[in-house]
């Protein structure tokens, strides 16, 4: 079979990928009420099979609206969706083989925990389902629950079930949206854990909806961050943090600082002194330089930077220093301490990005 050569949706012209697309989004747009802005506006990205995308963005960012023209509940004003190469844009839900995971988990409440897992089995002969159904909830660590109803278990546990039920469908993608967000911080984490193992392991692909950046950076093999409708930068965890496109980007995927410069080649004039950049360029630039990749150390005189707050965070310290009327953040391991009001060299260890805007 031919593999077909797909260009991956960064704008920037990321490497081309040679994976054969389970899922193509064309140029989708939609608008909900003529005068409103567009709520999702020209993305393109393509997903593969048992690939897991993260699309990251605020509220209101338009990351739910693009889920659900993918899932059928929503039709676009312009743009194709297509499975497999075959367009599905306008088919109803129900024939996508989309499975579709939402916050509030949506167990059926009379029914136990085996009944909905076996009701997502249609596709299997009815007396089959309860046996198939303990081996799914056996995949999510709760067979012995089987029997339990939704409201006799935590929220962590109902969580687990509806992806049970959601696996159960054998759907070759399943959406996901914010489904973490109603676990406590630590229950968050092990779950999701445990749901990105179950994927790998079935080979499923994903699309998971979320605002929390490390959620993304975390579970996705791919991560596509938006902004008032547009799908911005979309690359692999590392490089989408290491180099972002725009400051939107970099400042979303957490701590960094921008800085002005004057490019000549591979270095910059900043009001840190010379910089290296991460592409040739000339003339006024904008960078972005991530804490940890500043160094601090003792100023030989009083000319450093001068720490103005810090925030001790065990395996780390975060400072904020100032320096020629100019604020930086830096993050360093804690085992050397600086104090508030102390003078610092302050110097780049790593290249800085060179941002589009
Ligand atoms: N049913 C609707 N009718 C009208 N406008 C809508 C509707 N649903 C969403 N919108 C608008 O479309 C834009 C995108 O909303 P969407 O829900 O896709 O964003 P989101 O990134 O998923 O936000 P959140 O993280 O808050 O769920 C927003 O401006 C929102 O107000």
């Amino acid at each position: 079979m031919m593999t077909n050569l797909n260009l991956s949706a960064d704008p920037q012209g990321s490497p081309v990928r040679l994976i054969d697309p389970l899922l193509s989004v064309e140029r989708l747009n939609k608008r909900y009420r003529d005068g409103d802005p567009l709520a999702v506006e020209d993305v393109n990205f393509t997903l593969g099979n048992g690939e897991i995308l993260a699309l990251l963005g605020p509220s209101g960012c338009g990351k739910t609206t693009t889920l659900r023209m993918i899932a059928g509940f929503e039709t676009p004003d312009g743009g194709e969706i297509l499975l497999h190469g075959k367009r599905v844009t306008q088919l109803p839900p129900q024939q996508r083989r989309i499975g579709i995971v939402f916050q509030d988990y949506a167990l059926f409440p009379h029914m136990s925990l085996g009944e909905n897992v076996a009701f997502a089995m249609r596709h299997i002969a009815k007396a089959k389902r309860p046996a198939k159904a303990r081996e799914w909830l056996d995949l999510v660590g709760l067979a012995d629950l089987s029997a339990r109803m939704p409201d006799e278990l935590s929220g962590g546990q109902q969580q687990r079930v509806a992806l049970a039920r959601t696996l159960a469908a054998e759907p070759e993608l399943v959406l996901l949206d914010e489904p973490f967000s109603n676990l406590d911080a630590a229950l968050r984490e092990s779950t999701r854990k445990e749901v990105r193992r179950l994927f790998k392991a079935a080979g499923t692909s994903v699309i998971l909806v979320t605002h929390d950046q490390a959620e993304a950076l975390s579970f996705a093999d791919q991560v596509g961050v938006m902004h008032s409708g547009r799908l911005l930068q979309m690359d692999r965890p590392e490089c989408i943090y290491q180099t972002p496109a725009t400051s939107f980007v970099a400042e979303f995927l957490g701590h960094t600082n921008l800085l002005e410069g004057e490019a000549d080649g591979e270095i910059a004039q900043t009001a840190l002194g010379p910089v290296a950049i991460n592409h040739h360029h000339q003339g006024p630039v904008r960078l972005s330089l991530r804490p940890e990749h500043l160094s601090l150390s003792a100023a030989p005189d009083d000319h450093g930077a001068t720490i103005v707050e810090r925030e001790f965070r065990g395996h780390d310290c975060y400072y904020l220093l100032e320096h020629h009327g100019q604020r930086f953040c830096a993050i360093t391991p804690s085992h050397t301490l600086w104090k508030i009001g102390e003078q610092v060299r302050l110097e780049p260890q790593r290249t800085a990005t060179v941002l589009r805007d």
